[in-house]
């Protein structure tokens, strides 16, 4: 499902943020990847999101080498892909289903397809009795919810999260990363960046752990 073949990745002239990273991840798997601040997380996910192009080597996705994508093609090769990012970026002016729904109206999705897709995501990450409330009214863990529930709504085949546990206590983090779990046995491939070892640790996905720049260890899953 993703290819890294010897990238790396420079931003302006300055040191490689990233450098020679090569790894393989078939569809329907799990990964964490792991290392400290400024480690190379975050970037890595970006070039698998294209938001960022590589300085070397070549990337890979579902087959496609992401060079070779024209940039007509790019949105459409984006909804393959799931976001969940730490802050959950939700509009909060906007209800819980109006958050939900907007990747389905920015696609033009019929307005009766996007109410049935809105309920069935609300629904998985258990916040259908939610969906007229404001993000304001929600717990943060619960509006952590309502952002993977906007990003599986389009039913990606990809799904990368971005410390997604970065705000929350040690029981909330289990339960988001129940939820990763719960979408990946369902055949999403899964990549979440975590600097969290010990719930890492306490989840048996296989671990890339990044250190300054560098993919230092690529263990299998326990
Ligand atoms: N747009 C950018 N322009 C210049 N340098 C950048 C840019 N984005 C990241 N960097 C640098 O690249 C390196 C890797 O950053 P990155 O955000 O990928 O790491 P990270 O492991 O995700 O860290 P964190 O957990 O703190 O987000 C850092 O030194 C960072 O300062």
């Amino acid at each position: 499902m993703i290819t890294f073949e010897h990238v790396g990745k420079r931003y302006g002239g300055r040191f490689e943020a990233l450098s020679n990273i090569d790894f393989h991840m078939t569809r329907g798997e799990m990964v964490f990847l792991t290392g400290h601040s400024g480690a190379g997380k975050s970037s890595l996910l970006r070039l698998i999101m294209l938001l960022e192009r590589p300085s070397r080597g070549r990337v890979l996705v579902a087959g496609h080498d992401l060079a070779g994508l024209h940039a007509s093609q790019v949105p459409f090769y984006r909804r393959q892909i799931g976001v969940v990012f730490q802050d959950h970026q939700l509009l909060f002016d906007r209800s819980i289903y109006a958050n939900v729904a907007l990747p389905l109206e920015i696609q033009g999705v019929e307005p009766r397809d996007i109410a049935r897709r809105v309920r069935a995501a609300l629904d998985k990450v258990g916040l259908l009795h939610r969906e007229k409330a404001l993000p304001i009214e929600l717990s943060g863990g619960e509006q952590q919810r309502v952002g993977i529930a906007r990003a599986v709504v389009n039913k990606p085949a990809l799904l990368l999260a971005d410390e997604p546990t970065g705000n929350l206590d040690p029981q909330l983090s289990v339960d988001i990363m129940t939820l990763f779990e719960d979408f990946n046995r369902i055949g999403t491939t899964v990549v979440v960046a975590s600097h969290d070892l010990a719930l890492i640790a306490r989840l048996r996905h296989r671990v890339l752990r990044l250190r300054d720049g560098r993919l230092v260890a690529d263990q299998e899953a326990a």
